[in-house]
């Protein structure tokens, strides 16, 4: 939630320590096509419905949606089925296909003769959130959003588009779904939470919300008071000037911007002065690294021998997307504490077992998927699935290119049909997991009950590579110190040091060995 201030409650702040991203809707937020689309929407109906289309109508069953999805939910509100159609039909065809195509030709005939308008507000917004350094996306259900950025001259103002050709190549399903929003975010290589939306259409408002970004901004152009925050805005403003944005010191920067661990050791080392460590350790690409089939991810004789030194003089876990038992049968050492799938599944002290609750009530969907997801996923070479307890990893690393998107579509389809699941992410793979507030970060909080050291005079320290760990690095910020293994990309992270691979995170290890006084064998 953003915060407002106590003397104008309708201002917002937007701080670069709270967000990394802002996702922009197009057509009435920042340009003025909302009227247009309207305009040709009420040209088609009116010749199709009495009474006539309304504002109403506009904002209920069409604003938002991609066109087609628009078509069909304000004709079954008033009780009318057409035909489907094929996508050749033409502007004449009394199909849902043919009035799409004539929607469009009324609104490029109208925007050829008006021209797009802007709302200057929102553009000044993305001006000044870009130069505080936020990232900017502009997610639309349009499939006009390349000609109208253009005409109106803004596509220099965001690093990021999916629109309603890309969520079409990709299979995505539209808003109020949240996966066009999700998709942009990932292209921003930035997590939900650390995102806003900002939307006019009640359809967008419930699409932010249901992907669980950060904050969801209701920009009110027209319609009742209140109608956006009751669809799930956080907020609602009318007018974007309003918008306060603050560099703040972000919590968040880009990974080449993270000094090095090992450079800083001494400054490292004080940071510890006086405190209890307590060490949390990804798996793949941080103790071993990335390599093309999951099973040959073993942990090298050298590592497993530094991470048994380790254990002898701190509490140590390894917090991974891994099944458990894979995971410890990876590692292969006694008197670590394991957290797999995730962290929905842990092993903690004197062998106390926690698997989320909320998350093993859910087994049933993630089996269902995974059924749906290797018979979707069967004609695609390459393609692999991994069944964790919790959550199934849809591999891709393996797949031509050219076919990813298909990839894609499958797992948008299969997500679609189990609304309680979400979608994850790593390296060259798809996560569909239990869509509820738990992950790598909160699994460090329980293992630190567990240990009795919830308490400040412990420093949790955790090493990861990839984005399911920046929900540890984000939930120990300001409490502990996070560590990232930096990757052939770069990314946003919240991580304090990096390091730059997992010899490097060995040498961490061996650091902290010599710091508690060198081996005890
Ligand atoms: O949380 P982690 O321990 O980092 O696990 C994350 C995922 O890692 C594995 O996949 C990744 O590593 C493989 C082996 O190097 C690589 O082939 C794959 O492309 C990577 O995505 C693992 O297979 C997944 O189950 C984990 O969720």
């Amino acid at each position: 939630m953003p915060s407002t201030e106590p003397l104008a409650p309708a201002a917002v702040v937007l701080s670069r320590r709270d967000f990394d991203a802002v996702l922009f809707d197009l057509d009435g937020v920042v340009t003025r096509t909302a009227e247009v689309h309207a305009a040709a929407w009420k040209r088609l109906f009116d010749t199709l419905v009495e009474p006539p289309f309304t504002q109403e109508d506009y904002q209920r069953y069409v604003d938002g949606r991609p066109r087609l999805d628009g078509i069909r939910c304000f004709l079954e509100s008033r009780g009318l089925v057409l035909p489907e159609g094929s996508p050749e039909d033409g502007p004449e065809a009394r199909t849902v296909q043919g009035l799409g195509k004539r929607k469009n030709t009324f609104f490029t005939e109208t925007l050829d003769q008006r021209g797009v308008g802007v709302f200057a507000h929102a553009v000044g917004l993305l001006e000044r959130l870009r130069a505080a350094g936020f990232r900017t996306a502009v997610v639309s259900a349009s499939r006009n959003c390349v000609t109208v950025l253009r005409a109106a001259r803004l596509e220099h103002l965001f690093d990021a588009r999916v629109d309603g050709v890309e969520a079409g190549r990709l299979g995505l399903p539209g808003k109020p779904a949240p996966d066009t929003f999700l998709e942009a975010a990932r292209r921003l290589g930035v997590a939900p939470e650390r995102a806003v939306v900002l939307e006019d259409a009640q359809a967008g408002v419930q699409a932010g919300r249901r992907g669980h970004f950060g904050c969801v901004i209701g920009v009110r152009r027209a319609g009742p008071e209140g109608a956006l925050v009751g669809a799930g805005a956080d907020v609602e403003v009318t007018d974007l000037s309003t918008v306060r944005v603050e560099e703040g010191a972000s919590s968040v920067r880009s990974m080449r911007e993270v000094p090095s661990a090992l450079e800083r050791r001494e400054e490292l080392l004080r940071r510890m002065e006086g405190r209890q460590v307590a060490v949390f350790l990804d798996y793949d690409g941080t103790l071993t690294p990335i390599v093309p089939q999951p099973e040959d991810a073993r942990l090298s004789d050298a590592m497993r021998a530094t991470l048994a030194e380790l254990a002898r003089h701190y509490p140590v876990a390894a917090v991974s997307g891994r099944d458990l038992p894979v995971l410890k049968g990876f590692v292969r050492l006694e008197g670590l504490y394991f957290a797999g799938s995730h962290g929905f599944d842990i092993e903690g002290p004197g062998g106390r077992a926690f698997q989320q609750e909320e998350g093993t009530a859910l087994l049933p969907e993630v089996d269902a998927a995974e059924r749906e997801l290797a018979e979707g996923l069967a004609g695609i070479p390459g393609t692999r699935l991994e069944r964790k307890r919790f959550t199934v990893a849809v591999h891709w690393r393996h797949v031509e290119e050219a076919r990813v998107p298909e990839v894609e579509r499958q797992v948008a389809s299969v997500l679609a049909r189990h609304p309680r699941l979400r979608r994850s992410g790593g390296k060259k793979v798809f996560e569909l997991q239990p869509d509820i507030d738990w992950h790598k970060g909160r699994a460090v909080e329980w293992l630190l009950r567990a240990l009795g050291l919830a308490h400040e005079g412990v420093l949790p320290v955790f090493v990861g590579d990839d984005l399911t760990d920046e929900d540890a690095f984000q939930t120990l910020k300001g409490r502990g110190l996070g560590l990232v293994v930096r990757g052939e990309v770069d990314r946003p992270t919240a991580a304090d040091y990096a390091l730059a691979d997992v010899e490097e995170v060995r040498q961490f290890l061996e650091l902290l060995i010599a710091r508690a006084g060198g081996p005890k064998r």
